[in-house]
């Protein structure tokens, strides 16, 4: 039984606002009569439900204030019954929600009544005491690409008197100090509550001082190194996210990281694990309520995007059966480990609200202002062993002789310090006690050494070594420690390229030792996990699932669902370590795994050596650019002329658009521009050849007898946050001989964006791409600019969504993984 059965509430209302709305009145009106009677009985007992009016009820406000349910319903009937959800958002169907999201420039929820924590040097020790005094103001709702200098030609054109501003590019948060309360009265009277930028509604706030401990550590700052203001790019606010991981794709702490800022009294708890004040059960029902509302805009999407003149396809006019749904969403499966079960956590640098260095996380978004951090110690998806080498960094810190990185004037030393856990195989994993599970741990220290002094650099890192080794063997049970490593990294977010440097720093196992042997340039520092009884060897910069226990489940489930056997070719598109691919791998004939990062490409390599698993092979790579020769390569069947002829036309089309739409929002991650190709059993360190030579070494005659062997062609796809690259999306669209793509998703919105160009029958006639010119896209949804792209698909046949089921990855965050599977 799922968590929503379980709850007893029926399931939530459609809130209809898009087309679609009058067909699915009748059959909503049929469902709502069906569900299940609210317990007339037990009011109270439903009103602690803590979905309980959080959401609008449909029916109510169709019918104009009537519904059949009365007093009983469990939906909110109006603004006025309406409840905060859990995770402190509102409806977004409601004129609240609607409201913040026009009071909030790209959709950051700012809390900043309470004021804005400010706790860097941002507030120089000269301009704590006018924050007390009142004399400086924060502006909260500045549009990010607003330099300083035009925040202050805004001021100036305002007729503003002030003494000094402060704005970074990225931000949406600027502080202005003023010479007299005179100066800040009409500040405030002129400036609160004023539309800037794209209308966004201007705040002024207080701006909360800290008692920042003085330590006069500019003697050691690097002369050179005095990285003057730099714009910080828009995507420096990733920079927010502590528990992300390099990819990128991790949205943990982004959860509520990427909300918004921090109200007074937010702890880190909250920031972190917003979901952790409610029981496990509740936390799966909120997500999977979450999850039905995102995937009903597939369903109107693509309803809307369907061409006119072509029939809407039969998952369209069934999903009025299922409540607006796409297909049906067949439940949420549970972490098997509720608390400590992330394996990797990536820890900030900085100072706390009381001025003291402190390695955890921040209490909120970088660019609303707030740069403290908080430790981790109450955040219950950290491990202990975890929270304990955050300890003993932080306690060494205190006493380093380098500075801590300013992420305001991108200055400093270190930076973060990233936890990676090796854990046992499943069977021997003990769930009540998760921390004797860990047998290796990994460690990366994040550093910025340009202009520092090699010797003292050197110096430092010994001094680290030794803290680290002798804080884990003074643990009772002593802490793993298998590898350390340090990551040199001059960008301003703490985001590094995969191939940023790293430096292995050789681990003493005795004890007696000071704790550092020697360094190596060489980095084979790695730590290994298992996945369903296969062992994973994994690279510093390598993704892997954070909680491995529930990726088994998520996994067999896409296994499962990819309807496998000894005749299927499987594609696994953006498969880091390769652990989809390995795992399947013995249900399948082949497996051809694509990833753009060249170490996770070793790795996965080296994990099908390991396992004796012959039957995979490894391309690093862009899947945009090599899915499509791959494909070819292997599946390429004689094409009738005239579809030939249309294929290269409207890929032509299509490439105008993406032209215009890849370099804004699709690029995902660093650049790889060479393609590596590793033949597993053939040539253990990988051949390099680009893409021509793929194409070269695969004759028609090999072509035709992989096409004979592999009747069944199936792609499972995993790839980041950002969801897969329209090249892609169009690649699998149109390749006929592909039957079914499993989708895995940590992010429903771009599953569902991509989902409508995959579902979205084609015209008959596609529309030429005309967006040259058209900037519009900067504004759509992404599912608009899905439905825009749609379009101009190719003349192909559109896949449908089969079920869908979310795996809980993420217990106490907002976030799960989605798997839908997509047949044709
Ligand atoms: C969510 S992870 C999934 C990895 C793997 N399937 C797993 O479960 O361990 C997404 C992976 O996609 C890779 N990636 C990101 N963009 C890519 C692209 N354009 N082409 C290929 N791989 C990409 C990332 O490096 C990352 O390893």
């Amino acid at each position: 039984m799922d968590a929503l059965e379980s709850s007893g509430l029926p399931n939530p209302p459609e809130n209809v606002s898009e087309s679609g709305a009058a067909e699915t009145n009748q059959s909503e009106k049929r469902k709502r009569e069906s569900d299940p009677e609210p317990d007339q009985a037990a009011p109270q007992q439903k009103q602690q439900h803590p979905l309980w009016k959080t959401s609008l009820c449909s029916y109510f406000r169709r019918s104009d204030g009537l519904c059949s349910h009365g007093d009983s319903c469990c939906y909110a009937h109006g603004e006025a019954e309406l409840k905060p959800r859990p995770d402190n958002t509102w409806d977004p169907t409601s004129e609240r929600a609607k409201k913040i999201a026009k009071t909030e420039p790209d959709n950051a929820k700012s809390e900043a009544e309470g004021g804005v924590m400010m706790t860097d040097a941002f507030v120089a020790a000269a301009e704590e005491e006018s924050c007390s005094s009142g004399l400086s103001k924060c502006l909260v709702n500045l549009p990010m690409k607003w330099s300083l200098d035009k925040l202050r030609s805004f001021l100036n054109e305002q007729g503003i008197l002030f003494k000094s501003a402060k704005k970074k590019r990225g931000m949406v948060v600027g502080f202005v100090t003023f010479e007299s309360a005179a100066q800040v009265k009409t500040a405030v009277e002129e400036l609160d509550g004023k539309s800037v930028g794209n209308n966004w509604t201007l705040k002024v706030t207080d701006v909360i001082p800290r008692s920042f401990e003085k330590k006069n550590k500019t003697a050691l700052l690097p002369q050179t190194t005095q990285q003057s203001e730099k714009p910080a790019p828009v995507s420096d606010s990733s920079d927010m996210t502590e528990l992300k991981n390099d990819q990128g794709d991790d949205p943990i702490d982004g959860t509520l990281a990427l909300d918004g800022s921090v109200s007074k009294g937010r702890s880190v708890r909250d920031v972190v694990t917003p979901l952790a004040h409610m029981a496990y059960a509740d936390q799966l029902e909120h997500k999977k309520n979450s999850l039905m509302q995102t995937l009903k805009r597939l369903t109107r999407n693509a309803r809307k995007a369907c061409p006119n003149g072509v029939s809407l396809p039969e998952w369209i006019l069934k999903s009025r059966e299922i409540g607006g749904l796409p297909c049906k969403l067949e439940g949420i499966l549970e972490s098997p480990l509720v608390d400590g079960y992330r394996n990797k956590c990536e820890f900030s640098v900085g100072y706390s609200l009381q001025g003291r260095p402190t390695v955890g996380f921040l209490l909120g978004n970088f660019r609303d202002g707030v740069t403290a951090i908080e430790e981790p110690v109450d955040c219950p998806n950290v491990s202990r062993v975890a929270c304990k080498y955050a300890a003993i960094f932080q306690e060494f810190l205190q006493h380093s002789a380098m500075p801590i990185w300013n992420r305001l004037n991108n200055t400093g030393f270190w930076r973060q310090l990233t936890v990676r856990e090796g854990r046992t195989p499943c069977e021997a994993a003990d769930v009540d006690n998760p921390d004797a599970s860990i047998l290796e741990v990994m460690l990366m220290v994040q550093v910025c050494t340009k202009g520092f002094d090699d010797g003292l650099v050197k110096s430092e890192f010994e001094r680290m070594a030794q803290a680290f080794t002798m804080g884990a063997a003074g643990e009772c049970p002593p802490l793993p420690l298998t590898a350390l490593v340090i990551q040199d990294h001059t960008g301003i977010s703490n985001v590094a390229s995969p191939d940023a440097p790293l430096q292995s720093v050789s681990i003493s196992k005795k004890e007696s030792d000071s704790g550092l042997q020697t360094y190596s340039d060489v980095v084979e520092p790695r730590i290994h996990d298992y996945i369903n009884n296969l062992w994973f060897s994994i690279s510093p910069t390598a993704f892997f699932q954070v909680n491995t226990l529930a990726a088994e489940k998520l996994y067999s489930l896409a296994g499962d669902w990819a309807g496998l056997g000894p005749d299927t070719l499987l594609f696994d598109v953006c498969c880091g370590t390769g652990t989809i691919g390995l795992t399947l791998a013995h249900r399948v004939g082949m497996v051809v795994g694509i990833e753009m990062n060249a170490s996770a490409i070793t790795d996965a390599q080296r994990n099908a050596e390991m396992n004796g698993i012959d039957n995979c092979r490894f391309v690093c790579g862009k899947a945009e650019d090599v899915m499509g020769s791959l494909l070819k390569e292997y599946l390429s069947l004689p094409q009738k002329q005239d579809e030939t002829d249309t294929l290269q036309r409207s890929e032509d089309e299509m490439k105008s658009a993406e032209e215009t739409i890849d370099s804004a929002d699709c690029a995902p991650g660093p650049e790889v521009s060479y393609c590596l190709e590793h033949e597993n059993g053939r040539s253990p360190n990988g051949i390099s050849v680009d893409e021509s030579q793929i194409q070269k070494n695969c004759t028609s005659q090999n072509r035709n007898t992989m096409m004979q062997q592999f009747k069944n062609v199936v792609a499972i796809v995993d790839p980041p946050r950002v969801g897969l690259h329209p090249t892609v999306i169009k690649v699998l669209r149109t390749h006929s001989r592909l039957s079914r793509l499993v989708y895995i998703s940590c992010n429903p919105e771009s599953l569902v964006a991509n989902s409508i160009e995959l579902c979205t029958p084609s015209a008959d006639k596609t529309e030429k791409g005309n967006n040259k010119n058209n900037r519009g896209w900067r504004n759509m949804s992404s599912a608009g600019l899905a439905r825009h792209r749609a379009k101009s698909m190719p003349n192909s046949e559109p896949f449908k969504p089969v079920k869908a089921m979310a795996v809980d990855l993420f217990p106490h965050t907002s976030h799960c993984e989605l798997v839908m599977l997509l047949e044709r």
